[in-house]
């Protein structure tokens, strides 16, 4: 296992590193081995209130950061940008340690996030408002103003891209923000805010409070002085997230949420091809993926093939130590380790075929062997739950209009992808498929340019893109009277 330094476990308060108030610690696990890595701050509602305050201070309109010019705010992204890809290993290898996922693709993940912050810091100066030649006897335009005071509240299957996901729109639009990561993985957010006050950011524009849900995330969402609140995590939290959000201010949401996704293969695609991206859509950060393709909908044409190619590639999934050359290493936790192998065992006894997989890896640990289900029906818990674990459920169909109607019979819309070489069939699937992203002859090809959320019960609102900045923005229309007739 790579040393290393585990250098911040405090809450992180107008760029102070902080005790929780209570003095409450709780422990932060290594999936690889369940031990604990370190003990970091415990906030509650009366360090909400503190990094609120803090947070609100910086939003004021004489503050440092709001009489900051935008093309400023894009340089100070510029800057943290190119500080995380100096430290791209330390926060890798630290994302490897709390998380599970494998270091190369922790690194991956790393440079991807600053460049979302690139993508975002070239925005900075370039959200613009319009003219309008509005009726009457007036000079109308409009202004884009920053949202305020945020609440981004983070899932542990990402870290460090939903933070930064979640904190470029917030400086590039001149917000400030009060960020609650995930309990199960606290450290990276806490060495990134480390880098963003070295970047320069002022105090109190991004404050980052470890703790728990229903004590630190619900003091964020039934918090007064927070006008918007971003989430990403289960459906189940965001409703409670959008009900607390409209209990005390109307908060502004934006939910990213779960989904399970269909991915259809159509009888002209190239099996193995279509295997390996099916693969890769289910099984991608070990299944704990929120747009993970895990309905593999396969035409009768080719499904014997297809399953069998399936198993194959299943069966050579690597799985071990992340800090090996390994394509998966440990689920996050128990919680969601046990969750797993109850789906599989569900799956079984509900009459699908188990054909990879099945059981735990090891003894020590929370790994799961890459698992793989055919002759699976829609009733199916396996097909119709999102399970957040490396399982691929393979379903048969005959007809187009068939699986249509299947992929849409979902309470989630987050994604959907489609392999076929015919391009009317991939037009049609694309137009009639209810999600939010679409991939045909790929699979979550997301970048820092392509919005990113879902329809139905997969989220409010989009990330990424034009759209992600959009969220942190409030229209004002402004108009002048200026009479028609000269007056001068
Ligand atoms: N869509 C995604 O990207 C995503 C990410 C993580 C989990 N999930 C789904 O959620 C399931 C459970 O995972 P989980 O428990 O980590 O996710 P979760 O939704 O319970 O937690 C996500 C975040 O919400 C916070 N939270 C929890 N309860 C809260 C509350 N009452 N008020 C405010 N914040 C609260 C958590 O502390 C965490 O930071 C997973 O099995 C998976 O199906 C989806
Ligand atoms: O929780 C959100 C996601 O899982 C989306 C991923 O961050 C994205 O799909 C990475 O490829």
């Amino acid at each position: 296992m790579a040393k290393v330094d585990v250098k911040y476990t405090k809450l992180f308060i107008n760029n102070e590193w902080v005790d929780a108030v209570s003095k409450k610690t709780f422990p932060t696990i290594n999936p690889v081995d369940e031990t604990v890595i370190a003990k970091v701050a415990e906030g509650d509602k009366a360090d909400v209130d503190l990094a609120v305050a803090a947070a609100k201070k910086a939003f004021h309109r004489y503050s440092e950061w709001r009489t900051l010019d935008a093309s400023q705010r894009g340089r100070l992204m510029l800057k943290l940008a190119d500080l995380m890809e100096r430290d791209v290993k330390y926060l890798a290898n630290l994302e490897t340690l709390d998380n599970g996922k494998p270091v190369k693709q922790a690194e991956g993940e790393v440079l991807w996030s600053a460049s979302i912050l690139r993508y975002y810091a070239g925005k900075a100066d370039k959200i613009f408002g319009q003219t309008i030649p509005a009726d009457g006897e007036v000079v109308t335009f409009t202004l884009k103003e920053p949202v305020g005071v945020c609440g981004q509240i983070l899932p542990w299957n990402y870290p460090i891209p939903m933070i930064v996901w979640k904190i470029a729109p917030v400086l590039a639009a001149g917000c400030t923000t009060v960020v609650k990561p995930a309990e199960q993985t606290p450290l990276t957010a806490l060495a990134l805010a480390a880098l963003i006050k070295e970047a320069g950011v002022p105090a109190g524009v991004i404050n980052v409070i470890t703790g728990y849900g229903p004590t630190a995330g619900n003091a964020l969402t039934h918090h007064p002085d927070v006008d918007k609140i971003a989430f990403t995590g289960s459906t189940e939290v965001g409703r409670i997230i959008m009900q607390a959000a409209s209990a005390v201010n109307l908060k502004r949401v934006t939910l990213e949420l779960g989904g399970k996704s269909p991915l259809v293969v159509f009888n002209d695609a190239d099996v193995e091809k279509a295997a390996e991206i099916a693969h890769r859509a289910a099984f991608a950060n070990a299944g704990q993926c929120c747009v993970a393709g895990t309905r593999t909908y396969v035409q009768s044409g080719i499904y014997d093939k297809f399953i069998a190619k399936a198993a194959e590639i299943a069966k050579k999934r690597s799985v071990g130590n992340p800090y090996e050359d390994v394509q998966q290493g440990p689920q996050i936790d128990k919680e969601q380790f046990d969750k797993i192998l109850g789906f599989i065992d569900a799956g079984k006894k509900g009459g699908a075929k188990c054909i990879a997989g099945g059981d735990r890896q090891g003894k020590v640990g929370y790994f799961v062997q890459p698992t793989v289900f055919a002759d699976v029906t829609d009733n199916m818990k396996i097909a119709r739950e999102e399970i957040f674990g490396p399982v691929q459920s393979i379903l048969k169909f005959e007809t187009f209009e068939e699986v249509v109607d299947r992929a849409n019979d979902s309470n989630y819309g987050l994604g959907a992808g489609v392999v076929t070489n015919d391009i009317t069939t991939a037009l049609a699937f694309v137009k009639h498929v209810r999600a939010g992203s679409m991939w045909v002859n790929t699979y979550e090809h997301v970048t820092p340019q392509t919005p990113f959320g879902g329809f139905k019960e997969s989220g409010i609102g989009r990330e990424l893109g034009d759209d992600g900045i959009s969220q942190y923005l409030e229209n004002k229309t402004v108009s002048f009277s200026l009479p028609k007739k000269p007056l001068l």
